[in-house]
C-alpha cells in the first residue's frame, strides 16, 4: 500500500457563498465553528462535532482570485455544490506522495508545507479515480492549533447550545460513494493499493467481498455494495461503494439521481455516529433538521417488527421518529444491529445528504437489509388506499 492513511482530517465542501450548510450543520446538527480562513476571495470555515470536522469552502461571487487562497483544497470549479474532498492524515507525506506518483496517481498539489506559531503541516493533494473526489493527504506531526495553521480559532467552545445537539454524534461511521455501473471494481482497487484500505463482506453469501454484495429491490432494481475499512491501526471511517442496479425503463435510484444531478460520481452520504440514535434524532427534528420519513408500512412488516422487538426498541417510537433498524445477518453476529436515518438532501440539488446511525454489538453493515424491507414496505404502501399519496 502506498499511502495508508491513520486518520480522517475533515471533509471538505464546496458551496456558493451564502448557501445555508454551514448554518444548518450548527443549527440542525449541534456542529459548531472551530477555525476560519478569508483569503483571496475564499472563506473557509471548519465546523466541528466530536471528531466529525467539515470544512464549508466559500467562494466570492464573480471573477474573484485564482485558487492561491484556497488552502488543504483545490476549486473543484463544479458546477453544483458538492463534498469534494476527503483529507485524511499520512504519517510521511513525502513517502505517500513518491508511492503514489509511481503507481501512476495524479498529484494536483506537490507536498506544500504551511506553518503559524503552533507547527507546521505539510499536505499534498490527489485525485482520485472516483468522479471530481480528491484527497488532501497531511502530515501534521505535532502540530499543536485547534485546527491547521493558516486558520484562526473562532467560536467560543462555552457558548449555549440551545439545541442540546452537542456531543450527540462522536465521529464519522462511514461515508458512500456513488459509482457509476461497473465502476467499483476499479475503485476498490484503487482506494486498497493507493490509501490501504481493505475490502470486507457484507453479506452471508460465500462470494468474495470484492464483488460487492447486490441486493435487489423487486422491479425498481436495486444498490451493490462493497465495503472498505481503514488499514490496520487506522481510524479513519469505512467507506461504501454504491453502484445502481437498473430497474425498470424511466424509474431513477438515489444513485441515479445524485449522478444526474451532480454531474459526476463523487461522495453521495457522509453518517455521523451517535451513541443514542432515539435522542439525536429527535433533537435534530426539533432543530429543523429535515429527514427522510420511511413509508409507515415498514413498522407494520412481520419480520421487521420481530427484529425491532428482538433488539429491544419499539416500533412505534421507531416509526415517529423514522428509525430505520437492520440487524447482521451474518453467523455469529449475535444481537448486532444497527439504527440508521437519512436526512434529505442539504443542498437544493441531490447531491449530499447525512445519516445519523448507532451500532450495536458487532455490528458492521450499511442497514442493507433496509433496502429491499424498504422497497417492500413502499410498494404495499402505495398499493393500499392510504398510500394514494406520497409518504411524508
Ligand atoms: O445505508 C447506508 O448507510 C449505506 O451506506 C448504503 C447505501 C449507499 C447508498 C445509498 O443510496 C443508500 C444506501
Amino acid at each position: 500500500m502506498a499511502a495508508p492513511v491513520t486518520r480522517l482530517c475533515h471533509i471538505s465542501l464546496h458551496v456558493p457563498r451564502g448557501q445555508p450548510l454551514a448554518r444548518d450543520l450548527q443549527r440542525c446538527f449541534g456542529f459548531r465553528p472551530l477555525a476560519m480562513r478569508e483569503a483571496g476571495g475564499w472563506h473557509q470555515l471548519a465546523l466541528r462535532c466530536g471528531d466529525a470536522v467539515f470544512l464549508v469552502n466559500e467562494r466570492a461571487q464573480g471573477p474573484g482570485p485564482a485558487s492561491d487562497g484556497l488552502l488543504y483544497d483545490v476549486d473543484p470549479k463544479h458546477p453544483v455544490p458538492t463534498a469534494s474532498n476527503v483529507c485524511f492524515e499520512v504519517a510521511d507525506i513525502q513517502g505517500a506522495v513518491g508511492a503514489l506518483r509511481a503507481l501512476g496517481c495524479p498529484v494536483a498539489v506537490a507536498p506544500r508545507a504551511v506553518s503559524d506559531a503552533q507547527g507546521t503541516v505539510t499536505y499534498a493533494v490527489v485525485r482520485s479515480p472516483a468522479g471530481n473526489l480528491i484527497h488532501t493527504l497531511l502530515e501534521r506531526g505535532n502540530y499543536g492549533g485547534p485546527f491547521l495553521p493558516g486558520f484562526r480559532a473562532c467560536g467560543h467552545p462555552k457558548a449555549p447550545d440551545p439545541s442540546g445537539l452537542e456531543g450527540c454524534f462522536s465521529h464519522v461511521d462511514h461515508m458512500a460513494l456513488a459509482c457509476p455501473q461497473g465502476a467499483s471494481q476499479t475503485w476498490l482497487r484503487w482506494y486498497q493499493d493507493c490509501l490501504g484500505f481493505r475490502c470486507f463482506p457484507l453479506g452471508p453469501d460465500e462470494q468474495p467481498p470484492e464483488q460487492g454484495l447486490q441486493i435487489w429491490a423487486g422491479q425498481a432494481g436495486g444498490l451493490q455494495l462493497t465495503a472498505l475499512r481503514a488499514p490496520p491501526g487506522s481510524k479513519a471511517p469505512m467507506l461504501v461503494l454504491a453502484e445502481s442496479l437498473p430497474g425498470l425503463p424511466g424509474a431513477q435510484d438515489q444513485i441515479e439521481r445524485f449522478l444526474a444531478q451532480h454531474r459526476s460520481p463523487g461522495l453521495q452520504h457522509v453518517a455521523l455516529y451517535t451513541r443514542d440514535i432515539l435522542t439525536a434524532t429527535h433533537l435534530v427534528a426539533e432543530a429543523g433538521g429535515r429527514l427522510v420519513a420511511p413509508p409507515p408500512t415498514y413498522y407494520q412488516q412481520t419480520n421487521k417488527v420481530a427484529q425491532i422487538v428482538a433488539a429491544g426498541g419499539e416500533p412505534e417510537r421507531l416509526a415517529e421518529l423514522g428509525i430505520l433498524l437492520d440487524r447482521d445477518q451474518k453467523q455469529g453476529s449475535g444481537t448486532s444491529f444497527l439504527m440508521q436515518v437519512f436526512t434529505k438532501p442539504l443542498f437544493s440539488e441531490e447531491t449530499f445528504f447525512l445519516e445519523l446511525i448507532q451500532r450495536q454489538g458487532s455490528s458492521t453493515g450499511f442497514g442493507q437489509g433496509n433496502i429491499q424491507a424498504l422497497w417492500e414496505a413502499l410498494e404495499e404502501y402505495l398499493t393500499s388506499s392510504q398510500g394514494a399519496g406520497e409518504p411524508r
